[in-house]
């Protein structure tokens, strides 16, 4: 399969990386100067697994207005905020039978793919998988080999045949997928477990492991769970967990699979960025408000983080 990667960042280069030794031909497209820089510089990008075993892997990366290829499958993995403008910016090389694919968190990307194709190409999704870039072009696979997850849906929730394909590629791939055809379901199970984690971490200056640790974490989980289900019920999302399912897919992520991981919002805030919080914990708050209904746990967590990105970018 031919695959473009738009973002070659912690996410997109793990997709990459994974789908080209499963015997893709895989390109990725770069946006961010440094990143694209870095990786032509070096002819290839640094990986490590937990922090070992680093190796250069060759890659090629391209300027948007470099690429001329049309892929069968393009795999969107910039941050929320740069949707927009990436799309915009590789719109060319978006053929009429080309894909486009999203495992991003938070919600948003979706609607901008759909300026440029229909809703039967785009496969949404998430991904249960911690990445960590130690620098542009240097990224470091957290987790053993094959433990990560991930969750395909189509927007139309009608899987076809390429989509099919792109499920056996992710499985050669080792990043075990599963194919769902509830489509805000499945988003809404991730947004809401990143509305707890991603959040509480970034705030806190603490793990995943560390925040479960906590005595009170499943009543604080518990508090912001229930507000976002009420929100997501409002607006008709069917759910796939229950509200105490879905507490334990956090207990369970963050103690047992990636207790020493900074969540990627962390990851923004320590590197003085923005977040995706208004895509996530944001997200919940304008649902809810679609609804007449209130998320005022949720509203504060957004108002604490955007406090504490302009702290940072004060003490720059
Ligand atoms: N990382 C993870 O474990 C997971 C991430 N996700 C999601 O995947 C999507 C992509 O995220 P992710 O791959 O983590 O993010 P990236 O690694 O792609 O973020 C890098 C972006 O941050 C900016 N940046 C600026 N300076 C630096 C620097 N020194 N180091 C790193 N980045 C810099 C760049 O944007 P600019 O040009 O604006 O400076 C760059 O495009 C997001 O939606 C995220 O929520 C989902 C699951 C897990
Ligand atoms: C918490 C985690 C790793 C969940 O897979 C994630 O989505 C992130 O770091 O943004």
């Amino acid at each position: 399969m031919k695959i473009a990667v738009i973002g070659a960042g912690a996410m997109g280069l793990r997709y990459g990386v994974l789908l080209q030794e499963a015997g893709n031909d895989v390109d990725f497209v770069e946006l961010w100067k440094p990143s694209y820089q870095a990786i032509r510089e070096q002819s290839g990008v640094y990986v490590s697994r937990d922090h070992k075993n680093r190796h250069l892997v060759p890659v090629d990366i391209f300027l948007p207005e470099e690429y001329t290829k049309i892929p069968d499958l393009v795999i969107l993995f910039t941050k929320q905020m740069q949707s927009g403008a990436a799309m915009q910016a590789c719109r060319h090389f978006i053929g009429e039978h080309t894909y486009v694919l999203t495992n991003q968190n938070g919600i948003g990307s979706v609607d901008e793919i759909r300026n440029y194709v229909p809703d039967q190409q785009i496969i949404a999704g998430i991904a249960l998988i911690a990445t960590v870039l130690n620098a542009p072009g240097d990224v470091d696979f957290m987790g053993a080999k094959g433990a990560a997850h991930t969750q395909l849906v189509n927007v139309t929730e009608k899987p076809d045949t390429f989509t099919h394909e792109v499920v056996r590629e992710f499985e050669k791939a080792g990043m075990n997928p599963t194919l769902q055809t509830n489509y805000m379901g499945t988003l809404w199970s991730k947004l809401l477990m990143n509305s707890v984690i991603n959040t509480l971490c970034t705030l806190m200056d603490i793990t995943m492991g560390e925040y479960v640790a906590y005595s009170g974490a499943d009543d604080l989980s518990s508090r912001l769970i229930d507000e976002g289900y009420a929100a997501g019920l409002a607006d008709g999302v069917n759910f796939m967990q229950s509200r105490e399912e879905m507490l334990q897919i956090i207990d369970h992520e963050s103690s047992q699979v990636n207790p020493l991981h900074h969540p990627s919002m962390y990851q923004d805030m320590v590197n003085s960025r923005p977040t995706e919080v208004d895509y996530i914990n944001g997200y919940i708050v304008k649902t809810a408000k679609k609804h007449g209904l209130e998320a005022k746990n949720h509203e504060m967590l957004v108002d604490l983080l955007h406090l504490a990105e302009s702290a940072k970018q004060l003490n720059l």
